[in-house]
């Protein structure tokens, strides 16, 4: 069985941007290029394909009086949590899922109208992790950085409004989400407001954070055991927030425990930690390895947030007396390009 830094070596990074995603309700069979040999979807090199069916992460209640302490222990132990009465009106949530399938369903003439150009973040494509991988993901994609106004229009030539203003407000709402839970999460770990990790919470402005709304599909296929809907990896940034339509997929890896499913829970947001806030806690939390498996009869919708300081903010690991610190201060930018150049060998490069 290779591993996952074999899987690099043997297969460098490919020129995505002419590989575009399959128009997938087109298709009699699922072809070569989407056809997963058996186990290759796992990272045999954190625990083989055991899927753990009775083990569940935790579900939080934000209006717990113990909240912090709960997000907190989450944070610690799993790296991930489901989060409930989180004040993101569901009026909003079920827009923008409406929205988002509205923006798959159009024909993909259409779609390939935003598709990603070479260096370009924003629109339509294959997941970034594409060139990592020797097959391509039944996924499609479509990112949202900055306003989405020019793609919108390109999709909907006369209707697009709708659209850029859900996004806009679903936005508004997770980043103001994402600012209250760093903030619990910072007084767990007794950062006090004033520290200079803080600075950039709760700055209002563009240039305020990093941020950006993945959206993504997960067309149904007859076989999934065959494809992948997503490779296994870890999320770049402080924290993900994830909405999931009702159809199940996403997986999460969890030493001792194997891949754990995520069942959606009505109304409960996902939420996981990434790189940025493992080396901002020195370690202390996990940057949950996850994946999607994909459904045998239904598609798969799903919106993820992900949230960080801003680009020139440099993440260092917490102070902490009693150890030494395990990553050297990276500036988020810098790790950024390190994570697109090197996946999941990113970490190990800023590793003491
Ligand atoms: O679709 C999902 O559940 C997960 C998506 C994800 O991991 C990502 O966009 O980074
Ligand atoms: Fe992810």
């Amino acid at each position: 069985m290779s591993t996952l830094s074999e899987t690099y070596r043997d297969h460098p990074p490919i020129h995505h941007h002419h590989i575009v995603p399959l128009d997938f309700d087109s298709l009699g069979s699922i072809p070569d290029s989407h056809d997963w040999p058996p186990s290759s979807h796992d990272s045999p090199s954190r625990g083989g394909h055991h899927i753990n069916e009775n083990a569940s992460i935790p579900l939080i209640d934000l209006n717990d009086p113990n909240a912090i302490t709960l997000i907190g222990n989450a944070c610690e132990t799993w790296g991930v949590f489901q989060l409930i009465n989180h004040e993101v009106p569901m009026g909003v949530i079920e827009r923008a899922e409406g929205e988002t399938r509205r923006l798959f369903d159009l024909p993909m003439t259409r779609k390939l109208k935003t598709l990603r150009a070479p260096g370009e973040v924003s629109g339509y494509g294959l997941p970034r992790i594409t060139p990592f991988f020797s097959k391509h993901m039944w996924h499609e994609g479509f990112t949202i950085m900055g306003s989405s106004a020019h793609h919108a229009s390109q999709l909907w030539p006369s209707n697009h409004q709708p659209f850029c203003d859900v996004m806009e407000e679903y936005q508004r709402k997770m980043k103001s989400l994402a600012e209250q839970i760093t903030h619990l999460i910072f007084n767990f770990l007794k950062i006090s407001d004033g520290a200079e990790i803080t600075n950039w919470l709760h700055t209002a402005g563009a240039a305020a954070c990093s941020s950006a709304l993945q959206l993504n599909c997960y067309p149904r296929c007859p076989d999934p055991t065959r494809v992948t809907g997503l490779a296994p990896h870890t999320d770049t940034f402080l924290l993900t927030i994830l909405h999931q339509s009702r159809t199940c997929g996403l997986q999460i890896f969890r030493d001792g425990s194997g891949w754990v499913p995520v069942a959606p829970v009505a109304g409960a947001l996902v939420l996981n930690v990434g790189d940025l806030f493992h080396i901002l806690s020195n370690g202390r939390f996990p940057n949950v390895l996850h994946r999607v498996v994909v459904d045998p009869t239904r598609r798969r919708l799903s919106m993820a947030y992900f949230y960080g300081p801003p680009p020139d903010f440099c993440v260092s690991p917490l102070n902490d007396p009693s150890e030494s610190p395990r990553y050297r201060p990276v500036v988020v930018k810098d790790y950024v390009r390190l994570k697109a150049k090197n996946l999941e060998n990113a970490l190990s490069m800023i590793r003491l």
